[in-house]
């Protein structure tokens, strides 16, 4: 696959695209199938495959495009009843039938104008992570080495194709954007059209070198403790980058409000037992600071094996760590004095409490619920740094819910205490926070506030045309037309 490329020699302007490239698999999400076609994943009037009867085509044009791939499965298809197949064993057997096919050592995918990657490189270079996953994982369940081994390579690169507003579609393996590594303070971004993945710069640099870009493979509003142990879990290995080692990052995740309404000193008050903001590694080890201050050393391998979880019972009790002795009588902001008595512990460690459990229950719904978030947000009000990341993350569930009962005005108020929350968790240079500006303009020019709704369009476009690019469907189609529209009525 000769993908669009950039040259390497030259320097990189933020904005700049660095590599496009079309799937090696993919596959549409199951909750998608019928309401977008198969091939090029627009949402559009689709029709049946009269094969199978299970994939779906918005018409002639991409049912030919697919047919090459999709013959094989179709036949396959039609032996199974009822058709309920899992998107993990449907990319599965499409990488399968790509490797029957030898398509596994002889499609190049290339990310220089020389240099390329084909799925047996992905084989070789992840093989430590492989057989950790093997040994782990796999090892009672399945004994067939190259098909466990296809499972741990499809599981470590695949990307989550997202549509026009970053929700998950469906699963993809880009053979040469597989080269990229992780940071949660990326250089680099990917976006998405149909099934056609882009990576462009987010920030300048003196030239391509592919050893040096960083995407995010996950999301960023989280603590470096989530952060790292999600990574650790999926990825295995321990992300030490600059934003999970930054001590403010650290300081606001769980932060309290201070008291005196003049200091906006994030306050840190042990609230749950146990409760770990990041993992550091000291010689080789990881140290698991607790909020609490005190601190227990592990081994990196351990760690790994453990997925983080085993020993919370036993660090617990090696620590004496208990809520509502004596380190709680002694919170008091470091920046004013101002000390916080049992009373505002209590509220602090029930409002945290309280959002952790509806966040937890909201989290695998695809819709949030309006009266849980206002309720969660109530007892956070005054009581929760507005940097917490429990608040951002009832903030966000709060915006889209307000969006779908189309609640304008809060809204609007929620999405105004987003924005500091995503700029501080996602960066300045993040594809969300352009597409939170752009939701709020939205909203603001249905209420006729033009000249806010302006400014908002305005920061979406800088955002936007960095991270997607002026051809991107949502930069020409759906922010470029606002624009057009707020200044022709503030005229
Ligand atoms: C999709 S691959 C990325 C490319 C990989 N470095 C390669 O050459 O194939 C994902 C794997 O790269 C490694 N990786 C990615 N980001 C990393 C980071 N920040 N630190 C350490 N290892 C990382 C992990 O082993 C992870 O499972």
């Amino acid at each position: 696959m000769r993908n669009k490329t950039r040259k390497t020699d030259s320097a990189i302007k933020a904005g700049e695209l660095i590599l496009t490239e079309q799937p090696f698999v993919f596959v549409l999400s199951s909750k998608e199938q019928g309401n977008r076609c198969d091939n090029c994943l627009e949402k559009v009037k689709v029709l049946k495959c009269s094969g199978c009867q299970f994939v779906h085509y918005c018409g002639r044009v991409c049912q030919r495009d697919a047919w090459g791939d999709h013959k094989w499965e179709c036949a396959n298809l039609k032996r199974i009843a009822p058709k309920v197949i899992p998107d993990g064993a449907r990319i599965m057997a499409k990488i399968i039938n790509r490797l029957n096919r030898g398509d596994g050592h002889t499609l190049r995918s290339f990310y220089s104008a020389t240099s390329f990657r084909m799925w047996k490189d992905l084989m070789s270079r992840n093989y430590f992570c492989v057989i950790l996953l093997l040994v782990v994982f796999f090892f009672n369940l399945l004994r067939k080495r190259p098909l466990s081994m296809t499972i741990s390579v499809m599981a470590i690169n695949s990307f989550m194709i997202l549509d026009i507003d970053m929700n998950s579609i469906g699963t993809g393996i880009y053979l040469a954007s597989s080269i990229v590594d992780h940071s949660c303070n990326p250089n680099a971004v990917v976006t998405f059209d149909g099934k056609t993945i882009s990576i462009r710069a987010i920030r300048d640099m003196t030239c391509l070198d592919w050893n040096q870009i960083r995407i995010s493979y996950i999301d960023l509003m989280k603590t470096p403790y989530e952060r790292q142990t999600e990574l650790l879990n999926n990825y295995y290995f321990l992300c030490q980058c600059d934003r999970c080692m930054d001590e403010n990052q650290i300081k606001y995740a769980h932060a309290a409000k201070c008291l005196n309404d003049n200091c906006d000193n994030p306050i840190n008050i042990p609230w749950k037992a146990n409760c770990q903001l990041v993992r550091k590694l000291e010689n080789g080890k990881v140290n698991n600071t607790l909020q609490d201050g005190s601190s227990h050393e592990q081994n990196g391998v351990d760690e790994i094996q453990n997925g983080g979880h085993a020993n919370n019972e036993e660090i617990n009790n090696k620590n004496g760590f208990n809520i509502g002795e004596s380190t709680l009588d002694v919170v008091k902001c470091k920046e004013c004095g101002t000390k916080f008595d049992e009373k505002h512990i209590e509220t602090f460690v029930k409002a945290m409490e309280v959002t952790h459990g509806h966040l937890q229950s909201m989290s695998g719904a695809s819709v949030a619920y309006v009266d849980v978030c206002k309720y969660c947000l109530e007892k956070q009000e005054g009581v929760l740094h507005p940097l917490n990341v429990m608040h951002a993350q009832t903030l966000d569930h709060a915006f889209d819910a307000l969006i779908q009962v189309q609640l304008w005005e809060k809204a609007c108020v929620y999405a105004e205490k987003l924005i500091p929350c995503f700029r501080f968790y996602y960066g300045d240079r993040n594809p969300l926070l352009g597409l939170l500006y752009l939701k709020y303009a939205k909203i603001l020019l249905y209420k006729m506030d033009l000249n806010k709704a302006l400014t908002h369009l305005k920061q979406a476009e800088k955002i936007l045309k960095m991270t997607h690019g002026e051809k991107h469907p949502l930069y020409r189609e759906q922010l470029v037309p606002l624009i057009q529209q707020a200044m022709i009525e503030s005229n």
